[in-house]
């Protein structure tokens, strides 16, 4: 097993940096003890139950959560800095989570949420668009093959694609990774292919991706490392293949579980 620190190149210093970082919210610990390292660019899934604190995980590393006890043995630290603005964040992570769908409840067309990207909001009111926004967000919507909604209401598409153009929000800046929380929530067999797709043609691009999941199949190829949680803890960081077998995923869901692989992905069974 790695743990997750060992091999962090010194001349570039991770993305992120934790050790010992606990989040306490309304008398409840979120987090407990987390020590995790991503590296730039690396391809990492952490896995969970429901209620494992992989969310909380993601709202700690886009600071919304600080640790509760911050002090000697804990490190908080976004790209070797133990201070960093929003700014510096979102020009190094792009985030998609599920809550974030749900906040696009206007007739929004899709291009308008790709470019709302550039402001961090849900839509456009006054903001000021420029021609290399508008040229940007074209490429991305060409990229991601969803240029046919451009000009489709949010309202008015799907699930599936409406995730793909929330994908598309986030990489307006061109960050460095890509943090995905529970993605294929709610998708259906057709629109989980598509965005499986998509996905790993990011992650052929070279932009890391942090996926938060609790479905093994969502585990792109290209994902090398897992990160399994539970209880607010890190149970286990490693080599994908090291990581899910039948004993962990079995352990970390409490179901006797047979672990297979099928042309690089993994599902669990027999449960
Ligand atoms: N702000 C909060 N205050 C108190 N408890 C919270 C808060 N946010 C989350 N929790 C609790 O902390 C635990 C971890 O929640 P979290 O959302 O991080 O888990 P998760 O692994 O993302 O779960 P899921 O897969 O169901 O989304 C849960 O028991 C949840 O009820």
């Amino acid at each position: 097993m790695v743990d997750g620190t060992a091999d962090a190149q010194p001349s570039s210093p991770p993305l992120v940096e934790f050790r010992n970082v606990s989040v306490v919210r309304g008398g409840r610990k979120l987090l407990d003890s987390v020590s995790l390292t991503v590296r730039e660019g690396e391809q990492i899934a952490i896995l969970g139950p429901n209620g494992a604190g992989k969310s909380s995980l993601i709202r700690a590393i886009t600071r919304e959560y600080y640790p509760s006890s911050p002090g000697p043995g804990v490190v908080f630290r976004f790209r070797g800095q133990d201070r960093w603005d929003a700014f510096d964040l979102r020009s190094h992570i792009g985030l998609v989570s599920g809550d974030l769908q749900h906040t696009f409840t206007r007739g929004i067309s899709g291009r308008e949420v790709v470019l709302s990207g550039f402001f961090s909001s849900v839509g456009l009111f006054s903001h000021k668009v420029t021609p290399d926004m508008e040229r940007k967000a074209d490429e991305i919507l060409e990229f991601l093959e969803v240029a046919h909604l451009a000009d489709r209401p949010m309202t008015e598409i799907s699930s599936g694609e409406g995730r793909r153009l929330l994908i598309g929000r986030a990489l307006v800046h061109d960050p460095g990774t890509l943090v995905l929380d529970e993605p294929t929530n709610s998708l259906d067999l057709a629109a989980l292919h598509i965005f499986r797709k998509t996905l790993r043609k990011i992650a052929r691009s070279g932009t890391g991706i942090v996926l938060v999941t609790h479905s093994l199949p969502d585990i792109i190829p290209e994902i090398s490392r897992v990160v399994l949680m539970r209880d607010g803890a890190v149970r286990m960081d490693g080599p994908k293949t090291d990581v899910l077998t039948n004993e962990a995923i079995g352990g970390l869901f409490c179901v006797p579980v047979r672990v297979v692989e099928e042309d690089g992905y993994f599902y669990a069974t027999g449960y």
